[in-house]
């Protein structure tokens, strides 16, 4: 299949990769010129779960996505502040029957993914897969994942079941989602625990699951995604998730990871996608009258620490 990464970092480069290893013909776009020049000299560089390989993929800058060069599917993985201005740049890529497919952490990117592409082509998930950017051309990737999705449009069930299958198909273990919004909120909840925690407390998940206050604070975050979810049809099971969350502390799995968030701010000073998560719940909780006082002050602290790091 024709498919192009759109946003080729950490996690953009991990599907790239195994894409391309599974037969397709992939084409990573990124707006960071180093990372784009050193791939096309040198090809993508990887320790995969401790065993050094390249791999020769297409890449194209992103500001320089001009030419008609229409794919089959489009796999969204930016940051989630820099979504808007991918989908508009790669739209000589977009033909009437390219799929989309938007795997970034966060609630409600469809309502920019929308803006840009016909309903029937959007599909959305999320992916328990972690990956690291060591630097340009090079990415660092253990553990196993999972990938959800499911179609927007009415109908495209089908569609979303042969996407499912083409990752599938590269070693990337994704499922069809039958209620993928039920599985973006528990995903928001890993990620609106474990991201901000580990960045405010400069460890991984591991380290995290070893303090006492751990399980007490976990549960406390969740609790107001249940409640926010709620208000919008979304029934989560609030036990299951703090099970499912907590199951990350394991270092046997994917426990040594340092969240994406922690990678962005504490390694790299770049801005987090907390605005997007904890935030978010925030606003919803405003919006609702639901009190989410953990997630204001986790964002307010990830805010904080933005400023003090002069992140960019
Ligand atoms: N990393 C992970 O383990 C996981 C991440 N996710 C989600 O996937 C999405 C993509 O995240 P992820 O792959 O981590 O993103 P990365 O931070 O690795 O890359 C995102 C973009 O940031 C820019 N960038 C990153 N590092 C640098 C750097 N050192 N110097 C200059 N530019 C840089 C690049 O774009 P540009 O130059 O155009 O700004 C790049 O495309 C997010 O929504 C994230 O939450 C989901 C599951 C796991
Ligand atoms: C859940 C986790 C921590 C790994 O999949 C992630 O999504 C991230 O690093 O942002």
């Amino acid at each position: 299949m024709k498919i192009a990464i759109a946003g080729a970092g950490a996690m953009g480069s991990r599907f790239g990769l195994m894409l391309h290893q599974g037969g397709n013909d992939v084409t990573l776009i990124d707006g960071w010129k180093e990372h784009i020049e050193t791939i096309r000299k040198h090809g993508l560089s990887a320790n995969l779960n401790g065993q050094e390989l390249t791999a020769q993929l297409k890449v194209e800058l992103q500001s320089e996505v001009n030419l008609q060069n229409e794919m089959e599917l489009i796999i969204l993985f930016t940051k989630a502040m820099q979504l808007d201005k991918m989908l508009s740049d790669i739209q000589p890529m977009l033909s009437e029957n390219t799929k989309v497919l938007c795997l970034l952490n966060g609630i409600g990117h469809e309502d920019i993914i929308e803006k840009y592409v016909p309903m029937k082509n959007i599909f959305i998930g999320n992916t328990m897969w972690t990956a690291g950017l060591e630097g340009p051309g090079r990415v660092k990737l253990f553990g196993d994942g999972s990938v959800e999705l499911q179609n927007l449009g009415e109908g495209e069930e089908e569609t979303a079941k042969e996407i499912a299958q083409v990752l599938t198909n590269s070693g990337l273990n994704a499922q069809y989602s039958d209620n993928i919004r039920y599985s973006i909120y528990r995903k928001a909840c890993v990620n609106g625990t474990m991201n901000g925690l580990c960045t405010i407390l400069d460890t991984n998940m591991a380290g995290l699951g070893e303090t006492s206050p751990a399980h007490e604070m976990v549960a406390a975050i969740i609790k107001e995604f249940v409640s926010v979810a709620q208000y919008e049809g979304v029934e989560l099971d609030l036990e299951e998730v703090v099970a499912h969350v907590e199951s990350c502390f394991n270092p046997d799995t994917i426990g040594l990871h340092y969240p994406s968030m922690y990678q962005d701010l504490i390694k790299n000073h770049r801005m987090t996608e907390i605005d997007y998560i904890n935030g978010a719940v925030s606003r919803k909780g405003r919006k609702y009258s639901i009190p989410t006082p953990y997630c204001d002050f986790l964002a307010q602290l990830i805010h904080s620490k933005e400023e003090i790091l002069e992140a960019h």
